[in-house]
């Protein structure tokens, strides 16, 4: 444990477990998890499909209940944090309600928190600027290509300015040259804002572009078979892929990836 640092980290798991019980049995989708995450970092959970990335997602935002260990967020329970409003969650699809503008849906938490209609205008205004959409209000979601119906839903987690930012595969759906360049807003927003960004991802080249901890996880029962925290600077354009830096931090992630799969 880290007991020299006097800062509180923002996510510290220790031995935890979840086991959901299904009719065809139990499935124990997590297994002794340990993780610290610390304020600013930007931390990404990359593993195959079903080892678990989501499900701890979703636990650190109060949606799924461990079994077993500890969880703490910001040194509360998730669901303490979640009701002090710690996080934004962005999920795998940008999920924009069709009737309403991309002003509207970012309004949509807002409204529901009771922030009066001034508050409201001024945040819209600041997250959309925040996303590069400035000017889009407006429009409705199916006017907007699906990175920037991403970027909406992103403005719309990031409205009520909440300190961590939960983001499930955000751009797994997108082709490859506007994943490029959301990857490069991203680290831009983050660098202005300095959230902590917790993000899951298939994709070895964006886990080490955007991360400055990678967690390696394994198949079923999920497990973290390596944390690698990043040699590369905070300034990252997106020639950096092409250094031996990070050419060297992938091979470690896939190397990573291939030990978990020898386990099964
Ligand atoms: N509510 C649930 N009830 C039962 N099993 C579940 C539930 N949610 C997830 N699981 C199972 O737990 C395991 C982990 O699922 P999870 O979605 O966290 O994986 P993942 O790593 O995010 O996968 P992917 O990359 O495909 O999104 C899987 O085997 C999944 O089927």
């Amino acid at each position: 444990m880290n007991t020299e640092s006097t800062t509180q980290p923002v996510i510290e798991a220790r031995q935890l477990d979840l086991t959901f019980q299904t009719n065809d049995g139990p499935i124990h989708a997590l297994k002794d998890v340990n993780l610290t995450v610390d304020k600013g970092e930007f931390v990404s959970f990359i593993g195959p499909s079903g080892c678990g990335k989501t499900t701890f997602l979703r636990c650190i935002a109060a949606l799924e209940t461990p079994t077993g260990g500890t969880l703490t967020v910001n040194g509360m329970t998730p669901d303490e944090a979640r009701r002090n409003r710690a996080y934004g969650y962005v999920f795998q699809a940008a999920g924009l309600y069709p009737w309403r503008t991309i002003a509207k849906n970012i309004k949509l938490p807002l409204e529901i928190m009771g922030y009066s209609s001034a508050e409201q205008d001024d945040r819209v205004k600041d997250v959309l600027e925040l996303v590069d959409l400035e000017g889009f209000g407006g429009k409705f979601p199916w006017q907007l290509s699906g990175g920037m119906q991403q970027r909406a839903s992103i403005a719309r987690a990031l409205a009520f300015d909440a300190d961590i930012l939960l983001m499930d595969e955000p751009f797994g759906a997108l082709d490859e040259i506007v994943r490029d360049h959301l990857n490069e807003q991203l680290l831009a927003l983050w660098a202005r804002t300095e959230k902590t960004i917790g993000f899951v991802t298939h994709s070895i080249p964006e886990a080490v572009y955007l991360s400055t901890k990678i967690v390696v996880m394994s198949p079923r029962p999920g497990r973290i078979t390596d944390v690698i925290d990043s040699p590369l600077p905070k300034e990252r354009p997106l020639d950096i892929r092409d250094t031996p830096e990070f050419i060297e931090v992938a091979h470690r992630v896939r190397e990573g990836l291939r030990a978990g799969h020898a386990d099964e």
